[in-house]
C-alpha cells in the first residue's frame, strides 16, 4: 500500500467524534496537538521537499471517555500569499519561489537588507512549542506563530529578531520545571558577528498583557567557528547545570544564501556536510553563563534530535540520534518519496542509518593526564573521550541502538537519568514502520507495529503521580492507506507497551512530524 506524501491533505475544522475500542486511563484529559506539511501544491505550482509543505496542524482531544479529531491549515501570511495568488510565492527551505507579488506583506522580500538575509517564511509546520502560556506553530525561521490549541486557529506572527538578533531558531526548546522555555538561535545577518544564541523565555508574569518573549533573556552566545559556515542545528541538549550545543560539520554558506535567489537555487543547497572536518561539543554552564573552558571534539556527524542530557559523577551524558552524513534531508525530496512500501526501489535511500549515539563529557581536570587516556570514569558506558592535548579531548560515543528516530522520553526526566525512551523504527526509507520503546540500561526494546500502518512520533504522558519512569501512556498518530481501514490514535500502556485503546476517525489523516500533548486544566 501506498501513502502518497505529494498529495494535499483536506483540513477537517469541526471536530471529528473518534470511535475508540479499549479502556482509555480516566485520568488522559487534554489535547494532543500535532503538527506537519500538508499542501504540496497551490495551482500549477508544487513544492519540491516534502518538509516545504503548508503546514497542516491537527489534534486528538480527550475529553470524559470521548476523543476528537481536527485538522486545520495554519493560516499565516505564506499560506495567505499563495493562496491569493493561486500559486506558490514564498520560498521555502527546499523551493525557492519567484517573484514575490505579495508586496504589501512580505515587501522586504528579497530585496536584501542591508544585510543579504532575505524575510523568510512563517509556514511553520515543523512543531508546536510554548512560551509562557501561549502555543506557537514553529519552524526553523525568526518567524513563529501563535494558535488556539482548542480551535487550531492561527493567531498573531511574532517575530524573534523584535526581541534577541536571531535569523535561524529551532523548533525543539527545553522547559523548566517552572515554566521557563529556553531556545537557541543563529545570527546570520552580520557577517562580522556569526553566533549561536541560547536564551531563556521566563514564565509569563502576573500581568497576562505583555507577549512572554518580551521579557526574553540571553544566556550565552557563542561565537561560530567559521563566521561565513555557521553549523545547522535542529535541536540542543540541556542539564540541571548545562546547554549541550553540537557545533557540527553540517553548515550554511551564508553567501551562498545571499545568492541562491539570483542562481535559482533553493536554501538547502547551501546546506553541506564537510565529512573531512570534525565536530565541535560546547559545554555551556548554565549559572556561569559561560562556556567550559575544554574542547571537545568528535568526528563529523550530523545530528538532528538529541534524546535528553544528564550529569553523572562529574561527567555530562548526552544521548543524540546521528547519521554519518546529510542524506536525510535529500530523501524527503518529493521526488524520492514516490513509489511507497510496494515499490522500494523507486523510493529516496538513506546512505547512513540513524544510530543512538551517547557522548560522554568529563567534567574533572585533565592536567597530569597521559596523552590518550580515557577520561570518562563512567562503569556504565563505553563511550570515551581520550586526551588529545592539554584542555582537548576526542570523545568516542557508544552506539546503543540503530534505525530508530524521532526519540520522546518521559520529560520529567529531561536533564536527569532517564532509563526509557520512545522512537519510530526506521531503516533505510522513510517510511516508519514500527514504533518502539527502548530500555537504555538493558538494550533492549519492546516494537509495535501492525501491517499497512505508519506511526508517527510516540509521545510519552505521565500518570498522576507516577512511580516509575514509564508510569503514563504512549500516544502515536498512526496512518493506514489501505482503503476500508480507518487511520486512529494508537494509545498504550508506556509500561508494558502494550496497546490499551485505539480510537480510528473515519477521515483522512496526515503523515505529520512533531507535536505536544496539552493537559486539560483541572
Ligand atoms: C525555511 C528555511 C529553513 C528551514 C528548515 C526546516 C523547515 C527544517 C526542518 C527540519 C526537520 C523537520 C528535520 C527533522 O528531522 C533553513 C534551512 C533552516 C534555512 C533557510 C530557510
Ligand atoms: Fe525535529
Amino acid at each position: 500500500m501506498q501513502y502518497d506524501y505529494s498529495k494535499n491533505k483536506e483540513e477537517k475544522p469541526d471536530p471529528v467524534k473518534a470511535d475508540v475500542k479499549g479502556t482509555l486511563p480516566a485520568w488522559l484529559q487534554g489535547t494532543l496537538l500535532r503538527n506537519g506539511p500538508g499542501m504540496f501544491s497551490v495551482g500549477e505550482t508544487s513544492y519540491n521537499h516534502w518538509f516545504d509543505g503548508l503546514a497542516l496542524l491537527h489534534s486528538f482531544t480527550f475529553k470524559d471517555g470521548d476523543v476528537f479529531y481536527r485538522s486545520k491549515f495554519l493560516r499565516g501570511d505564506t499560506y495567505k500569499c499563495n493562496m491569493e495568488a493561486n500559486r506558490i510565492v514564498v520560498s521555502e527551505m527546499g523551493t525557492m519561489a519567484y517573484p514575490d507579488p505579495c508586496k504589501n506583506i512580505f515587501s522586504k522580500a528579497f530585496t536584501y537588507l542591508s544585510h543579504t538575509i532575505p524575510d523568510f517564511t512563517d509556514n511553520c509546520g515543523t512543531n508546536i512549542i510554548k512560551y509562557g502560556e501561549d502555543y506557537y506553530a514553529t519552524s526553523e525561521t525568526n518567524y513563529i506563530r501563535k494558535i488556539d490549541h482548542d480551535t487550531l486557529e492561527t493567531y498573531e506572527k511574532v517575530d524573534y529578531l523584535k526581541y534577541i538578533a536571531v535569523n535561524l531558531v529551532t523548533s525543539h526548546p527545553h522547559y523548566g520545571k517552572d515554566g521557563s522555555s529556553y531556545n537557541m538561535g543563529t545570527s546570520i545577518a552580520d557577517k562580522g558577528k556569526t553566533r549561536y544564541s541560547i536564551f531563556k523565555i521566563p514564565p509569563t508574569a502576573q500581568d497576562k498583557k505583555s507577549p512572554s518573549l518580551k521579557d526574553l533573556e540571553v544566556i550565552c552566545s557563542v561565537p561560530c567557528r567559521s563566521l561565513l559556515t555557521p553549523s545547522y542545528y535542529h535541536s540542543f541538549g540541556m542539564t540541571d547545570n548545562y546547554i549541550i550545543f553540537i557545533e557540527q560539520p553540517f553548515k550554511l554558506d551564508i553567501l551562498k544564501m545571499a545568492t541562491a535567489y539570483f542562481r535559482g537555487v533553493n536554501w538547502a543547497s547551501c546546506l553541506n556536510f564537510h565529512s573531512n572536518d570534525n565536530t565541535l561539543i560546547h559545554l555551556i554552564d548554565r549559572k556561569t553563563h559561560k562556556p567550559v573552558p575544554t574542547k571537545f571534539i568528535t568526528d563529523a556527524l550530523v545530528v538532528y534530535h538529541h534524546v535528553n542530557a544528564y550529569e553523572e559523577d562529574g561527567h555530562v551524558v548526552f544521548d543524540v540520534i546521528a547519521y554519518k552524513d546529510n542524506s536525510l534531508y535529500d530523501m524527503f525530496y518529493l521526488a524520492n518519496l514516490q513509489g511507497g512500501l510496494d515499490q522500494p526501489k523507486k523510493m529516496g535511500k538513506l546512505t547512513s542509518k540513524p544510530e543512538y549515539k551517547r557522548f560522554v563529557l568529563p567534567l574533572h581536570s585533565d592536567k597530569g593526564v597521559d596523552v590518550g587516556s580515557d577520561l570518562v570514569k563512567l562503569k556504565s558506558t563505553t563511550a570515551a573521550a581520550l586526551k588529545e592535548k592539554e584542555g582537548k579531548l576526542y570523545c568516542k560515543p557508544e552506539i546503543l541502538f540503530e534505525g530508530v528516530e524521532l526519540p520522546r522520553i518521559n520529560y520529567d526526566f529531561n536533564g536527569k537519568k532517564h532509563r526509557y525512551v520512545y522512537v519510530t523504527g526506521v531503516e533505510l526509507s522513510p517510511v516508519p514502520t514500527k514504533i518502539m520503546k527502548l530500555d537504555v540500561e538493558t538494550k533492549q526494546m519492546v516494537e509495535w507495529s501492525e501491517e499497512n500502518c505508519w506511526p508517527s512520533e510516540p509521545v510519552f504522558i505521565p500518570a498522576p503521580n507516577p512511580l516509575e519512569e514509564d508510569d503514563g501512556v504512549v500516544l502515536s498518530v498512526v496512518v493506514c492507506p489501505e482503503p476500508g481501514k480507518s487511520s486512529f490514535l494508537l494509545v498504550q500502556d508506556a509500561r508494558s507497551f502494550g496497546e490499551i485503546a485505539r480510537a480510528s476517525v473515519d477521515t483522512d489523516i496526515h503523515i505529520d512530524m512533531h507535536g505536544v500533548f496539552v493537559p486539560q486544566r483541572t
